[in-house]
């Protein structure tokens, strides 16, 4: 692990945030090219599947990518692609996330990634996460994650990325950015969404105890916003859906750019790369 940490380290983050801006949630405008997504997309079968009601303009996106969902670059080079699709699609107004698969809703980056692979190939995948994050919490289409497992590490930071979440409530599933636990250190931007969601001391509890939060407690500190019976996950997110789509768009996405202006670092582009290289520079001192 250190050896592929240090080999990451010396690859440039070219390009990697040159995207990253505050105006990023409410741009019509794709982060990046569709071109350059699907160019690297080798996965042969779905990850993701997406249904797109055009009645109600509410599109569902499953995660189905045995055994975990775990985040590798094919799958969120699918999720990238498909999330520009939708983006771009104006009859689509809202998005729900969520897993096929029977208690996992995504196990976060897929940890094969990040051992063995060249330089090159880290950097592409770092960039890739960068790039869901960016088009999910920058979307200008209402986000529920309707979360049907265990969602940690960037599971929970694809959940935290939506608008609003809806977990089962099942004592079994947790949630959180448990990276600490792991030996490593979340980047700061998941820190920030962190923030934003459960308000600061709670993420700085969070974040240094690495805390998995079970069904319950994490309705408790906020981190997901209700729970409900296994079976009436997604039926929920559909009825939620409608009340967030009652809202005309142009006030909600104007509210929300107000909300994350003020409660977000508006870090300088250099400043955030030096701050992804810091935090990936910690992690290779201490694995
Ligand atoms: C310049 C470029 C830099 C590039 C390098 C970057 C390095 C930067 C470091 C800083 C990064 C910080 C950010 C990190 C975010 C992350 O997301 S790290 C990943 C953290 N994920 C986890 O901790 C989850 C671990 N998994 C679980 O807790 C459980 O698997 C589960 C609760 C999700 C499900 O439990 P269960 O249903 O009991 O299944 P399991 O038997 O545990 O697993 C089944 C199967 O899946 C494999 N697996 C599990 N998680 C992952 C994963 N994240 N990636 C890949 N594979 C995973 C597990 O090994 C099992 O496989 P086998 O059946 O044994 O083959």
């Amino acid at each position: 692990m250190a050896n592929v940490l240090r080999n990451s380290a010396k690859f440039g983050f070219s390009g990697v945030l040159s995207q990253l801006s505050i105006h990023s949630r409410h741009g019509r405008e794709c982060v990046s090219p569709c071109f350059s997504l699907q160019q690297r997309n080798n996965s042969t079968s779905p990850k993701i599947k997406v249904d797109l009601d055009s009645s109600t303009g509410v599109a569902v996106l499953r995660m189905q990518s045995p055994p975990v969902n775990s985040l590798s670059l094919d799958f969120l080079t699918e999720f990238c692609i498909n999330l520009e699709k939708l983006e771009m699609d104006r009859s689509c107004r809202g998005l729900i996330i969520t897993s096929t698969l029977s208690k996992v809703f995504s196990a976060g980056l897929d940890i094969m990634e990040m051992y063995g692979k060249s330089p090159e190939r880290c950097g592409e995948f770092w960039k890739a996460v960068q790039e869901m994050w960016l088009k999910l919490y920058g979307s200008n289409m209402a986000t529920i994650a309707a979360i049907n497992g265990s969602s940690p590490a960037g599971g929970c930071l694809m959940s935290i990325g939506c608008d609003y979440r809806i977990m089962v409530d099942n004592p079994r599933y947790s949630i959180g950015l448990n990276e600490t636990q792991l030996g490593i250190v979340a980047p700061f931007w998941f820190k920030d969404t962190l923030v934003n969601t459960v308000g600061n001391r709670a993420a700085e509890l969070s974040l240094e105890l690495g805390l998995l939060y079970s069904a319950p407690d994490a309705l408790k500190i906020g981190l997901v916003d209700q729970l409900v019976p296994e079976d009436q996950v997604l039926s929920t997110a559909q009825d939620t859906m409608s009340k967030w789509l009652a809202i005309p768009d142009h006030a909600r996405q104007i509210d929300q750019c107000v909300y994350i202006i003020y409660n977000t670092s508006p870090l300088p582009l250099d400043h955030a790369r030096q701050m992804d290289q810091c935090v990936i520079s910690v992690c290779i001192y201490y694995i």
